[in-house]
C-alpha cells in the first residue's frame, strides 16, 4: 500500500500470497503496539519505525474509518516482579502518558512490585487486513492468491519483487538466520475487561479488543507447530486469571497459533539477484517476530522507499515499473 501511495502511477502492482486473512500470523496477532527490541537493529532506527506507525495508527484511530479499519485507544499496565526490569523503555515517549504505577495501582497486583501504566492503540488484526485489502484494491493492485516457489519464477512478468513472506521467507530465499517462535494465545468473550495487563516477562498478557480480549502466551522457538495444545491452552488461562480473576467467567474460548517470523534485524534491503546475464531487483521487509503490527508503517516507509531506489535505477531501460 504505501509503495502504491509513495509511487502513484510510475508502477503497476500485483499482491501475490499464498494465503490471506484469516489465514496469515498476522491474523493471530495480539496487534498491541508495544514495540519488541531487534538486537541488531540500531534503537534509534526501531524507534523511528515505532513512531511512524503510532502516528499513521493514531490518526487512523481519530478518524471516521476507526472501527471498520480496528484501531483503538487502549489503557493499561505492564508490570513487574523485579524492579531492576521495570526499567524506561526506548518508546516510552511515543505511547500516551507513559508514568510508573503508584502504590495504590499495584495493589491489584500483589505478586507484582512494580509497574508502568500508559495508552496505546491496538490493531483488530483481521478487521485491519480487511481494510487494507480494500485500500490496495482502491489503489490499483491486483491481488491473486499464489505460492512462489523461487523468486525468478517472477522474473519475466515483473521489474521488482518485494518480498515480505514473514516466516515463509526462511524456504523462499533459505534465510538460515529466520526462525519461527511459536505463539498460542486464546481469543475470549469477556467484554468487561477494559484495560491491558502485560506481565515484563513478556508471556502472560490480557489485551482488550473490539469483539474479543486476547489472552497470552507462549513464545516457543524453534518449534513449527501450528496446532494448539491443550496443555498450554489450560496454562495461559490460569496465568491470565490469576492477573484477572474476573477472567474465570469469560465464555466462548478461541485457540490460535502463530509463528512469529523471528530474526535479530529485520531483513529490509535491496538485493540484486544475477543468474547468467539476467538481473532480478528485490526489496526484502521481514523478520518482525513478536513486533510486526508495533513497526509495520515504519518498515513499510522504508522498503518503499527503497522500491523508489529501484524504480530510479530502472528508469531508462523500462518506462513504467512491474512489480
Ligand atoms: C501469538 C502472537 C501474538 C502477537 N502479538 C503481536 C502484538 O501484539 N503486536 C505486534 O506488534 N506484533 C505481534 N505479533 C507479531 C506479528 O504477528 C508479526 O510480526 C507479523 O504478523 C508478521 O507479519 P508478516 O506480514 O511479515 O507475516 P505474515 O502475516 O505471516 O504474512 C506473510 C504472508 O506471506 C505469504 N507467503 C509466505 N511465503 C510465501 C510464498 N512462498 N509465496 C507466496 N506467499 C507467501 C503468507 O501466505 C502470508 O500471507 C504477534 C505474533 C504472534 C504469533
Ligand atoms: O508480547 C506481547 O505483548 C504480545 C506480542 O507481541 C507477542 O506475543 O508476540
Amino acid at each position: 500500500l504505501r509503495i502504491a501511495e509513495v509511487n502513484p502511477n510510475c508502477c503497476s502492482i500485483t499482491l501475490l500470497s499464498e494465503q490471506f486473512s484469516p489465514n496469515t500470523t498476522s491474523d493471530v496477532a495480539a496487534g498491541m503496539l508495544i514495540p519488541h527490541t531487534y538486537p541488531d537493529t540500531p534503537i534509534h532506527v526501531q524507534k523511528q519505525w515505532f513512531k511512524e506507525t503510532f502516528t499513521y495508527l493514531f490518526a487512523i484511530c481519530n478518524s471516521a474509518e476507526a472501527s471498520e479499519a480496528g484501531i483503538h485507544l487502549v489503557s493499561g499496565w505492564q508490570i513487574f516482579k523485579n524492579p531492576s526490569e521495570a526499567e524506561v523503555p526506548f518508546w516510552s515517549d511515543v505511547v500516551l502518558g507513559f508514568r510508573p504505577m503508584s502504590a495504590a495501582e499495584m495493589q491489584k497486583f500483589p505478586q507484582h512490585s512494580h509497574g508502568q501504566a500508559f495508552t496505546t492503540l491496538k490493531c483488530d488484526c483481521p478487521r485491519y487486513l480487511l481494510w487494507l485489502e480494500k485500500r490496495l484494491k482502491a489503489n490499483g493492485v491486483q491481488i491473486h492468491t499464489r505460492k512462489v516457489t523461487d523468486l525468478w519464477e517472477l522474473h519475466n512478468k515483473y521489474d521488482i519483487v518485494v518480498n515480505c513472506t514473514g516466516i515463509g521467507a526462511r524456504q523462499l530465499v533459505g534465510d538460515e538466520q529466520l526462525f519461527p517462535v511459536r505463539g498460542q494465545v486464546l481469543k475470549v468473550h469477556a467484554p468487561w475487561v477494559k484495560n491491558f495487563i502485560r506481565d515484563g516477562d513478556g508471556l502472560t498478557y490480557i489485551y482488550p479488543g473490539i469483539d474479543s480480549v486476547t489472552l497470552g502466551g507462549t513464545r516457543e522457538k524453534e518449534n513449527w507447530c501450528l496446532s494448539p495444545d491443550p496443555d498450554t491452552t489450560k496454562d495461559i488461562f490460569d496465568r491470565c486469571c490469576s492477573l484477572e480473576p474476573s477472567l474465570q467467567r469469560a465464555q466462548d474460548i478461541r485457540v490460535k497459533v502463530g509463528l512469529r517470523p523471528s530474526r535479530s534485524a529485520v531483513r529490509l534491503q535491496k538485493e540484486v539477484l544475477s543468474q547468467g546475464g539476467a538481473k532480478l531487483l528485490v526489496v526484502h521487509n521481514y523478520g518482525h517476530g513478536a513486533g510486526g503490527f508495533s513497526v509495520h508503517r515504519g518498515t513499510a516507509e522504508e522498503a518503499a522507499h527503497l522500491v523508489g531506489e529501484c524504480i530510479a535505477a530502472l528508469q531508462g531501460s523500462s518506462s513504467r515499473a512491474k512489480l
